[in-house]
């Protein structure tokens, strides 16, 4: 099974919520990307609106959006020490306008912050069973010795509602359940429309994309919680990789810096978070290349995403400032491919009729580092 990688049982005696010690623990001799940090207030980072984007009958707005979306080595990204490459070309930008409800993202946001301030022994009600994913606790476990990224998880399938198991879903905060609810679909709707953007993009009907890759619309939300540590330079929130899916969507709960992206030319850019903005990153799926696809059909395993090759995304503890220590707030929204289609149809994306457009994929959204 993809990502089959629960927790054990030894380990789950012997896990807890990371706590200050675990800093200690170190991870000396790894080697994270440089932490950066995006000092000034303004906004450095490429971002993308969908509002008043009729794209169904107004050509010309959709096609200055999909040229928004083509182009990412004309934008601008965040400057910093380290990404002083003329290449600008980033593998994820962050949309705005998208069309969620304000109320829905402050009540996700409001409920992610209550659900991670309940006594352990409460979120431990929803704790990840052996062989499964979904539930409270941390993804990629393969052993007691292993370092753990720094973070805390709740990992649950969204969509479609039927792949929901309900067990995992806390009732505590007693709004969660409905809000995540609502959250889920309308993250659906956004993600469908990038989708069919993509594929337009592509010279294709709209609905190809999505409906050759994403079977109807897999959803699940991995939301993190990175607790604040005085070593933050000793551990890392989420390891160097690259997403498994289709498209994530990451809802940046608060403005506390921490993600950096790594661009074509392998530097690593920061996220500055915009307030309500998604930051959309293109998965493993959309890779565009033959390699890519076959990874679909392999079992993913922690070794893979490991490499080179996959890191494109990390995600930092940060000492804002340098003096007050933040925790950081996420939800990833993560849209993925039904497993069952990938199977079936091996090879749909890069059979002759499609090739020219899947090549044109690739260049558009270039996202292999
Ligand atoms: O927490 C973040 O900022 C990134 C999350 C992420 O990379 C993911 O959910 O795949
Ligand atoms: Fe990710």
């Amino acid at each position: 099974m993809i990502w089959s990688l629960s927790l054990c049982p030894a380990f789950r005696r012997w896990w807890r919520p990371p706590v200050e010690p675990m800093c200690r623990q170190g991870i000396s001799g790894q080697r994270w990307p440089p932490m950066l940090w995006l000092a000034k207030a303004r906004p450095r980072y490429p971002s993308l609106t969908l509002r008043g984007c009729c794209w169904r009958r107004r050509r010309r707005r959709r096609r200055r959006l999909l040229v928004a979306l083509n182009l990412h080595a004309s934008m601008r990204p965040a400057r910093s020490g380290a990404s002083s490459s003329k290449s600008g070309v980033v593998s994820a930008l962050q949309l705005i306008n998208h069309g969620v409800p304000d109320d829905v993202i402050q009540g996700m946001k409001a409920n992610i912050e209550a659900f991670f301030g309940l006594p352990a022994e409460t979120k431990q009600q929803f704790a990840q069973e052996r062989g499964q994913l979904e539930g409270y606790g941390q993804l990629f476990v393969v052993s007691e010795d292993q370092k753990l990224d720094w973070a805390d998880i709740l990992y649950l399938n969204t969509q479609p509602p039927e792949h929901r198991n309900t067990r995992f879903w806390p009732d505590k905060p007693d709004t969660l359940r409905s809000t995540l609810d609502a959250y889920s679909a309308a993250v659906k709707t956004v993600a469908d429309r990038l989708l069919a953007i993509m594929s337009s993009n592509l010279g294709l009907p709209p609905e190809v994309v999505a409906s050759r890759c994403s079977g109807g619309g897999m959803q699940s939300v991995r939301i993190n919680y990175y607790p604040p540590c005085a070593e933050a330079d000793k551990v890392v929130g989420f390891s160097p990789h690259s997403d498994a899916d289709l498209l994530t969507l990451v809802l940046q709960v608060n403005q506390v810096q921490g993600l950096q992206v790594k661009r074509q030319d392998g530097t690593w850019v920061p996220v500055r978070p915009l307030d309500g903005a998604f930051v959309v990153n293109v998965g493993d799926i959309l890779q565009g290349d033959d390699e890519g696809f076959e990874k679909l059909l392999k079992e993913i395993s922690v070794q893979a995403r490991a490499t080179p090759y996959c890191a494109r995304c990390v995600v930092h503890c940060v000492v804002e400032d340098g003096r007050r220590l933040k925790k950081k707030l996420t939800c990833g929204g993560h849209m993925s491919a039904r497993r069952e289609r990938e199977r079936n149809n091996r090879g749909v994306l890069v059979h002759t009729e499609d090739m020219y457009a899947y090549s044109s994929l690739t260049v558009s959204l270039d996202i292999q580092t």
